[in-house]
């Protein structure tokens, strides 16, 4: 639902909604891998999530996805608890786990069998999905007959199948090389554009943030705390230049710096 906000702007609604949230992977409160975490996600917003190694930011991505509750703090989607995982928040991992016995049409249908879709539905939906990422050639080949830009194709075709109101991607780009993962981003962009869907993106890098986000986190060193936040427009300007001007551009540079800045603080004070 939209509320107003005090000058009667409409504000976009909350998807996500993480109160005071704090983890530990034992008992031992005082080892927290997050805490005092409050972070929001609005409808069609896309959140890219930086900080030093090991700060926690798959944590995060885990807890919204529902594979694990905070220890202290409250983590909802549309007012209600999150409790496990749902098909209305996909996610995309690094490697992408695709079973390597289907092929890529049953690779994409297999969430929705599981879902009891109806076969021609689900069929339907996958032929649009496959066709969205470019993979029309591929639909029959099995996951080894695949680069590791096609596979991560299939992963996003797979979550995207369910049309998930949330898309959370934990370095979807990080093992594929720069002109693979170029391409990749602007898929994403364009993926995004169209669904509409509000997305969270874990990166190291931060040029990939600046490119795609539009409002890039960037987080403290363990245990992991929201350090900035940064509302940036460079993705609505990126998708309709070619010519990389805008990466280029003073406004890009110098707020890439002081991010690079920000992060390598805490890497250092990570080391001491
Ligand atoms: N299952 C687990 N059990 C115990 N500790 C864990 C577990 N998973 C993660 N951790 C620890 O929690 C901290 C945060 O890990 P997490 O993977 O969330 O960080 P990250 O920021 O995503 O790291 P990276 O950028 O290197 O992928 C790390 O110190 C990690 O060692």
């Amino acid at each position: 639902m939209m509320a107003v906000d005090g000058q009667g702007r409409l504000e976009k609604a909350v998807v996500i909604a993480l109160k005071d949230v704090s983890l530990s992977y034992n008992s031992n409160r005082d080892d927290n891998a997050l805490e005092h975490i409050d972070l929001t996600l609005t409808e069609g917003e896309f959140v890219c999530l930086l900080g030093p190694s090991g700060c926690g930011k798959s944590t995060l991505l885990k807890i919204i996805a529902g594979f694990i509750s905070p220890t202290a703090g409250t983590a909802v989607m549309d007012g209600e608890p999150i409790n496990g995982a749902d098909w209305h928040r996909g996610v995309v991992f690094q490697q992408p786990p695709l079973y390597p016995w289907l092929n890529v049409m049953e690779n994409v249908m297999f969430g929705l069998k599981m879902r009891n879709i109806p076969v021609h539905e689900s069929h339907r939906l996958a032929e649009e999905y496959i066709d969205k990422v470019g993979l029309r050639e591929f639909r029959h080949s099995k996951p080894y007959e695949l680069s590791g830009g096609m596979k991560q194709r299939v992963a996003i075709a797979r979550s995207l199948v369910n049309k998930p109101r949330v898309l959370l991607m934990d370095e979807p780009f990080g093992a594929l090389d720069a002109l693979t993962r170029e391409q990749m981003q602007t898929l994403v962009r364009n993926i995004w554009w169209d669904s509409k869907c509000t997305i969270l993106f874990i990166t190291h890098d931060v040029d990939e943030a600046l490119s795609l986000g539009t409002r890039v986190i960037v987080m403290s060193k363990r245990p992991g705390r929201i350090l900035r936040e940064l509302n940036t427009e460079f993705t609505y300007k990126i998708s309709g230049d070619n010519s990389n001007r805008t990466r280029y551009s003073d406004q890009f540079l110098e707020l890439r710096e002081e991010v690079l800045n920000l992060i390598n603080r805490q890497e250092l004070m990570y080391q001491v």
